[in-house]
């Protein structure tokens, strides 16, 4: 049509025209013709590129987005809307394009065909607040300085030799808990916080052996389980300078400003750590951790600083920001699971007398849990493992943000969206899993290589999956079934009169049970009616 209206313009041209321009005239309409079909196959390319099919997702009001919307529970709205629009959906909240994930094949395409560039964070101001501006693992941006960070940390301090060498120090803060227990047995118990404290302890052991004295240790214990409850929850929270980064610098629900003042607590208390401990690394290390039994991480870490090689040496700074990785991603979550694990066998009796069947076929009823009896362990993993399924620690895992645009499940998402994949939803499918709200452990040992924790099957995911996985699993793994296991097998436990086991959750970047666990340790007889 267009082309006719340009042809019908020049015609009184070519009307006008002798014959001896005809050749001429027939030159001019090819010319013609041609710049106009390569004008219109510029013009479809651009209108191609230029036009993106974004996933579907609600509506929501002039500038602030689907915000208002949002209530508190995201992991459980993000799935009603998934039933809604499907398992990609997307939502604008403020100035920020978020886009969720729900089903497996969609995890597979980030997490394996296009890894690297999934491979970057979103962290919310809070986060970047809290890791000395996001200098640790978790929050970096993807590239080498995160690579470096990353294989030091599961190469030097969480390798297998080195969590074998610092075993006793777990050791010791379970056996602790466990005689605790012993002087409250009939009576109530606080199981989150008993596990949290002793999660804190196991971790502070590992990172500081034994700096400070026992009861410098409880009274850090104490204060660093309060800063981490805050920090996390501070992270919880949805921040407006997330939303709108223009208005960031008012920091205007005083987030930052909370943040920064329990960061300068935890600073001072490892700052001291850290003086005390550079009075005892030696000053010419040249190859740490090597043919040494037992070396704290504050120990590992400081030899690292104290390298001449530009290459592996790192910063007083980037030590302070790893040990709030690992107290601030290593303690919450592995005491949140305990506490999970410990729920479902309380609401489950039958599943609870099967565990401790097991413990004391491996272990017998006198002896004490070792880590070497965990591998054969088989139901309680499977216990937790189903746990797990049910109350995935991070049920959103740590939001990506993909570094350039690219297409998954058809649809575009552009370079900087905020990324969340819906665990939690993936795990309760029931186009994935028979009765999905059933807790049961034997449908893990039907098949129990199908579920480990190596985010391989994107079906079950608990730690994430890809190179952003969490770099934390064998001491999550090891603590986390180290401490069930001696709770159960040292003692009977059942619900207080007042309450069931309560299984509901109350949402955070950390899932918690939304009522504390109470309950009441008895002592186990064997069988010939003797107490163990
Ligand atoms: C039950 C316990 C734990 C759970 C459920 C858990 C879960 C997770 C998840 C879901 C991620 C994000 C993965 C992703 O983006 O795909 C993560 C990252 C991380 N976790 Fe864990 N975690 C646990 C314990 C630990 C422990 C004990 C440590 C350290 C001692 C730790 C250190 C880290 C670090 C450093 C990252 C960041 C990895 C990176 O960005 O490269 N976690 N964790």
């Amino acid at each position: 049509m267009i082309m006719h209206t340009i042809l019908a313009k020049c015609a009184w041209w070519l009307e006008n025209s002798n014959k001896r321009d005809m050749p001429v005239q027939a030159a001019l309409t090819v010319s013609i013709a041609t710049i106009f079909l390569f004008w219109c196959m510029v013009a479809f390319i651009k209108s191609r590129r230029g036009k993106v099919l974004l996933p579907p997702g609600p509506r929501g009001l002039p500038v602030v987005g689907y915000l208002p919307f949002l209530g508190t529970n995201l992991h459980t709205e993000f799935a009603e809307l998934a039933h809604q629009y499907g398992p990609i959906f997307k939502l604008q909240l403020g100035n920020k394009l978020c886009v969720v994930l729900g089903s497996p094949p969609l995890i597979r395409e980030i997490t394996r065909d296009q890894d690297i560039v999934f491979a970057n964070r979103d962290p919310p101001l809070a986060a970047v607040a809290a890791t000395y501006g996001g200098l640790d693992i978790a929050w970096s941006p993807y590239g080498s300085y995160w690579r470096n960070m990353r294989k030091m940390f599961v190469r030097e301090m969480l390798s297998g030799r080195n969590l074998d060498a610092c075993y006793d120090l777990r050791k010791s803060e379970v056996r602790k808990a466990v005689e605790y227990v012993s002087t409250k047995v009939g009576t109530v118990v606080d199981i989150g916080e008993l596990i949290f404290l002793t999660e804190i302890k196991v971790i502070m052991s590992m990172l500081w052996g034994g700096t400070l004295d026992a009861e410098k240790q409880s009274k850090v214990g104490a204060e660093f389980k309060g800063a981490v409850e805050q920090i996390v929850g501070t992270l919880s929270k949805p921040n407006i300078s997330d939303f709108f980064p223009i208005l960031a610098r008012f920091d205007i629900q005083g987030i930052e400003k909370q943040v920064k003042a329990l960061l300068k607590k935890v600073d001072e208390i490892v700052d001291a750590v850290i003086h005390e401990r550079i009075k005892m690394v030696p000053n010419n290390v040249q190859d740490p951790i090597r043919n040494e039994a037992e070396k704290d991480f504050i120990q590992i870490l400081l030899e690292l600083v104290k390298l001449e090689n530009e290459g592996e040496k790192i910063t007083l700074t980037q030590v302070k920001a790893i040990v709030m990785d690992i107290m601030v991603g290593g303690t919450d979550t592995t005491a949140t699971m305990a506490e999970w694990v410990m729920t479902e066998v309380l609401h489950n009796r039958e599943i609870m007398e099967k565990v401790q069947k097991e413990l004391e076929d491996v272990i017998g009823i006198n002896n004490t849990v070792e880590e070497i009896h965990l591998p054969k362990l088989r139901y309680l993993d499977a216990v937790v493992k189903e746990t797990f399924r049910l109350h995935p620690a991070l049920p959103l895992l740590v939001p990506k943000r993909p570094s350039q645009s690219c297409t998954v499940g058809g649809f575009t998402i552009p370079k900087d969206t905020r990324v969340f994949v819906n665990a939690w939803q993936i795990h309760r499918d029931p186009e994935l899993w028979d009765n999905p709200l059933e807790f049961k452990p034997e449908r893990i040992l039907a098949t129990p290589s199908k579920w480990d924790y190596s985010g391989n099957n994107f079906q079950y995911i608990p730690f994430g999956s890809g190179r952003r996985i969490c770099a934390g699993i064998p001491l999550a793994e090891k603590m986390l079934m180290y401490i069930a296991a001696s709770l159960l097998h040292s003692y009977d436990w059942k619900s207080t009169k007042s309450k069931e086991a309560d299984l509901s959750e109350k949402f955070g970047i950390v899932m918690r049970k939304s009522t504390p666990l109470l309950a009441i340790p008895t002592k186990k007889v064997d069988k010939s009616g003797v107490p163990a």
